[in-house]
């Protein structure tokens, strides 16, 4: 094809006229089924080449992948206004219609630090729930815990941070005081059944004090995991990790939690979150957090933007080979209605590029 596009866009004379563009292009559409998702849907750009995980080049990577989805939660926290619980239940049916495995649904905050997250009993009784998906919430102590488990909530996150300043600005608490709170959290979940996600953020950053040592995000991590948390998911909150950042810190993490229970969670402020989960998968991990149209921040993380957008990562994955479980389309469209009853522009690369919004 290299050579094709040469003599086409090379040969001759009269330089790069439009007639040879558009030749070009037609060859592109031709063989890279990409190039037609403007004009053809989605579909066909991100089926994947093979199911196996190992048609490409790349090496190491997961058959498939867990997706958790966070939009409904991490997505619209930060909103200033308020989005009505309709809206944010029809955003969460239609990503289960999509194949979502996991939705983090809402949190049970204080609202006075959270307004946006104050209807998450509505939230949750209104719900359609598919038998095999999951719809954490996060708890922060004891009083959320309770609060979550009586609205029916049947797994939650508790979440903390490696840095002492962003844990004081998000829960009003030191790192080592949240520790105790979480134990509490954690106590009773188990006496309940209730699976506990933990959340470190802050892992590649902080908005308050800089640098993170990957040293003490493993140590924060562990804690959380001998606590019984299944599962870690390691915060970049303000975006700001690279690629050697992500494979330092999570061969910290690595020392002190199986890789299967580490999951990355990455905000696509510098624009890198994509190219940070390409390593931490060729690392091992197969859980991804991500957010429809990439909305999203921490209310208490100056200067974070959204998390890298699903839609995105689906389309990286399944053209990878990586099985997620996710249609494509599906997601596309929950995304195009929660843009619309924001009145907001779409940071998906892969929905702008589809023309939809
Ligand atoms: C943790 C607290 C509650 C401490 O807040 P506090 O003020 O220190 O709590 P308190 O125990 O002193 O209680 C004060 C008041 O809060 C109430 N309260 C106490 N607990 C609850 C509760 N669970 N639900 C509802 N109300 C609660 C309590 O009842 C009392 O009410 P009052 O007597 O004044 O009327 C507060 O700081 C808070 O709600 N923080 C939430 C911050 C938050 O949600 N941040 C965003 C999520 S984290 C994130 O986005 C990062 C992540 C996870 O996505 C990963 C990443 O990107 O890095």
């Amino acid at each position: 094809m290299g050579e094709l596009l040469d003599d086409v866009l090379g040969g001759g004379s009269g330089g790069l006229t439009q007639v040879k563009m558009a030749t070009a292009m037609r060859i592109c559409r031709a063989v890279y089924p990409c190039w037609a998702l403007q004009t053809r849907g989605l579909s066909a750009a991100a089926t994947a080449p093979g199911a196996s995980g190992v048609s490409t080049p790349l090496k190491r990577l997961p058959a498939r992948v867990k997706i958790v989805e966070v939009g409904p939660r991490d997505g619209l926290q930060n909103e200033k206004t308020l989005v009505p619980a309709e809206v944010k239940i029809q955003l969460i049916d239609m990503l289960s219609e999509a194949g979502l495995p996991v939705i983090e649904a809402t949190s049970f905050v204080s609202p006075k630090w959270v307004p946006q997250m104050a209807d998450q009993v509505e939230v949750m009784r209104g719900i359609r729930r598919r038998p095999d998906a999951s719809y954490p919430v996060l708890t922060p102590n004891l009083q959320g815990f309770q609060a979550a488990v009586r609205a029916g909530a049947r797994e939650v996150a508790i979440f903390g941070a490696a840095s002492e300043l962003f844990s004081k600005k998000n829960i009003n608490c030191s790192v080592e005081e949240s520790l105790q709170r979480f134990e509490e959290v954690t106590r009773a979940a188990k006496e309940q059944s209730v699976p506990v996600r933990g959340y470190v953020s802050c892992v590649l950053g902080c908005p308050y004090e800089g640098k993170v040592s990957p040293e003490k995000v493993a140590q924060v991590a562990k804690w959380l995991y001998s606590m019984g948390c299944y599962e870690i998911s390691l915060g970049d909150t303000i975006g700001v990790g690279t690629p050697r950042g992500m494979q330092e810190m999570l061969t910290a993490v690595s020392r002190e939690v199986p890789i299967s229970a580490i999951a990355v969670h990455c905000h696509d402020t510098y624009g890198q979150a994509l190219a940070n989960i390409l390593v931490a998968l060729q690392m091992g991990v197969s859980v991804v957090d991500s957010s429809v149209a990439g909305l999203g921040g921490c209310p208490y993380a100056q200067g974070a933007s959204g998390n890298v957008a699903t839609e995105d990562v689906v389309y990286m994955l399944h053209g990878l080979g990586i099985h997620t479980g996710v249609d494509l389309q599906k997601l596309m469209d929950a995304g195009v209605f929660i843009c619309r009853a924001l009145n907001r522009k779409t940071s998906s690369k892969v929905a702008q590029a589809s023309c939809k919004l």
